[in-house]
């Protein structure tokens, strides 16, 4: 019987690193893909040692082609990957007027581009066994346009459309699909992006962070929000949205935009 693998984007670092070893502990197989082969290497040789099973490195630029190519024909091509964490993600410093050209097509690319095809690589195969996992990391500040990261928090909530929507479509074909959405944790990004935190207030531990939104994964929940203390504040949300739907009466406008 093959051991199901875990294919973990951005597991050099951070949040992917410490899914890495949360799947290893349980026993799965794993293929790392990030930038940094010299990082996932030497995680590689940790979780290979700390626990029986086998880790892949694959190296790749996912907002490069050619790269994200290669990631994706893995994901179509290996029978043993039953589960994505789609993981691999950066932040933006400075408000939308101080955005460049450069800094929207790499948010985009890898926030978004990359993780939607790669979802879209695996999806059919998965589809076909009947089985498997699709994990979408997403963010609070894809909930809060208060936060002044318009870029950065389009594509966290296109992550978690996205998400919803996968959901729907494939859940009742076998496949569960998760939206993770933390809040401020201690991982690299803040510094990658040139976010100074000194004055922010506490954040969450990445262990702690990876730990609560495998309780969710775990409980197969579609949206898991591990700072969220209220989980109804999530229920309602939703519920209005769909109330919200079920009052679009597409074929007239509204009283308040009839002209006298
Ligand atoms: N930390 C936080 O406060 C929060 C994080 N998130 C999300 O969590 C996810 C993980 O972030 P986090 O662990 O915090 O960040 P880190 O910066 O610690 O890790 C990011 C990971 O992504 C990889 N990565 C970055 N650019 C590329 C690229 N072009 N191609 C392939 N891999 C890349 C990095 O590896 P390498 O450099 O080796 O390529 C690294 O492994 C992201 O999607 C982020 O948006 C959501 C909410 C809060
Ligand atoms: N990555 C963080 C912001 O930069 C977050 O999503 O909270």
């Amino acid at each position: 019987m093959t051991t199901s693998s875990v294919l973990i984007t951005g597991a050099s670092t951070g949040i992917g690193a410490v899914y890495a070893d949360r799947f290893a502990r349980r026993g799965h197989d794993l293929v790392l893909v990030a930038r940094d082969q010299a990082k996932l290497e030497a995680l590689a040789a940790r979780l290979q040692q700390n626990y029986r099973i086998h880790v892949d490195v694959l190296p790749a630029d996912l907002t490069k082609a050619g790269d994200l190519a290669k990631v994706e024909k893995r994901l179509q091509d290996d029978p043993r990957i039953d589960t994505l964490i789609n993981n691999a993600g950066i932040a933006q410093s400075g408000g939308f007027i101080q955005q460049t050209s450069s800094s929207i097509d790499q948010l985009i690319a890898l926030n978004t581009t990359a993780l939607t095809r790669l979802a879209a690589a695996v999806a059919p195969r998965l589809v076909q066994a009947g089985k498997g996992s699709i994990v979408n990391i997403s963010s609070v500040v894809g909930l809060a346009p208060e936060f002044g990261m318009s870029v950065y928090g389009a594509t966290k909530a296109f992550v978690l459309f996205l998400s919803q929507g996968m959901s729907m479509e494939l859940s009742a074909k076998g496949v569960y699909v998760q939206a993770v959405l933390p809040a401020g944790t201690y991982t690299e990004i803040w510094q990658r992006a040139g976010i100074d935190i000194s004055d922010f207030s506490q954040m969450m531990h990445v262990d702690e962070l990876v730990d609560a939104a495998l309780v969710g994964f775990d409980r197969r929940e579609g949206v898991t929000i591990p700072p969220l203390h209220k989980a109804e504040r999530w229920d309602n949300l939703d519920a209005t949205r769909q109330a919200l739907l079920s009052d679009i009466k597409q074929a007239e406008a509204a009283e308040r935009y009839k002209t006298a």
